[in-house]
């Protein structure tokens, strides 16, 4: 197996045999290229225990995973408390902030997140930074409604000041290049499950210190459905590495090294 996905595998093993119970009957099952470990590995806690259990997607892609699996589907209007959820990131600080939305679920993600007891990440190395930006470049992902997405531009690119804006980039006061998330087999912009576009927007590493005060500016303008910038919500980040190891962060900065 490649080295990456091994050590994506290597996470969500872990994750799943420290956090997820017998006794647990509600799960949230989050997206991304390193969730379909997590489900392998519930699988194999064995039909006796997953009969009992329902599963809540953060998106399609979860949802499909679930189903091909077997598992019983749920939804989160249905259950509104959540036992564990475990969900991938796209970059991790050492506070256990997090980027997510690489995915385009981060509406869904937080909203499972929130709802969970526990919620917990699973990633690979290469998402282990000291503060968020240093390898997620590309920015923040920004859920907003379709008809205000200039608007949204524009605004975001005022958290600093615009020097221009056009219709789907904007430049801000920092040189930063706010975009909106194009479809790669697709013409036109990406659309989340929940029919809305993504903006992803690059902020300088002194706002990216602070994600938490960030998050509470991007989240006041006009149009923001939701922000992939989790803050204080994870229990615990799990990430596999190169050499076979799981380094598990806590939230109280310690990190321990496991297997
Ligand atoms: O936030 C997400 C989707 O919106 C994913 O959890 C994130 O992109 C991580 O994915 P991967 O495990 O493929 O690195």
């Amino acid at each position: 197996m490649d080295p990456v996905e091994e050590a994506k595998k290597l996470a969500a093993f872990a994750a799943v045999d420290r956090h997820v119970s017998k006794e647990h009957r509600v799960i949230g099952i989050g997206s991304g290229s390193t969730v379909p470990f997590v489900v392998d590995r519930i699988r194999e806690q064995g039909e006796a225990v997953n009969r009992g259990r329902v599963f809540v997607p953060t998106g399609f892609q979860s949802q499909q995973l679930i189903v091909q699996a077997g598992l019983t589907l749920g939804d989160a209007s249905q259950y509104p408390k959540i036992d564990v959820t475990i969900d991938g990131a796209d970059e991790v600080d050492a506070q256990l902030n997090a980027i997510k939305g690489g995915g385009a679920c981060q509406l869904r993600e937080k909203v499972l997140a929130e709802a969970a007891d526990t919620w917990i990440m699973v990633a690979d190395y290469r998402k282990n930074s000291e503060t968020l930006g240093e390898s997620w470049k590309q920015g923040i992902p920004i859920e907003v409604a379709p008809f205000a997405y200039v608007a949204v531009l524009h605004r975001l690119a005022q958290l600093g000041s615009p020097t221009t804006a056009e219709q789907s980039t904007a430049v801000g006061a920092h040189g930063q290049v706010l975009t909106l998330r194009m479809g790669k087999a697709k013409a036109g912009p990406v659309v989340s499950d929940n029919g809305n576009f993504i903006i992803d927007a690059p902020f300088p590493r002194e706002m990216m210190q602070r994600p938490a005060e960030l998050l509470t500016k991007i989240k006041l303008l006009t149009g923001v459905v939701e922000v992939g910038l989790f803050c204080g919500m994870a229990k615990a980040a799990y990430f596999g590495n190169a050499d076979g190891s799981v380094s598990v962060r806590q939230t109280d900065g310690s990190v321990q090294k496991v297997q």
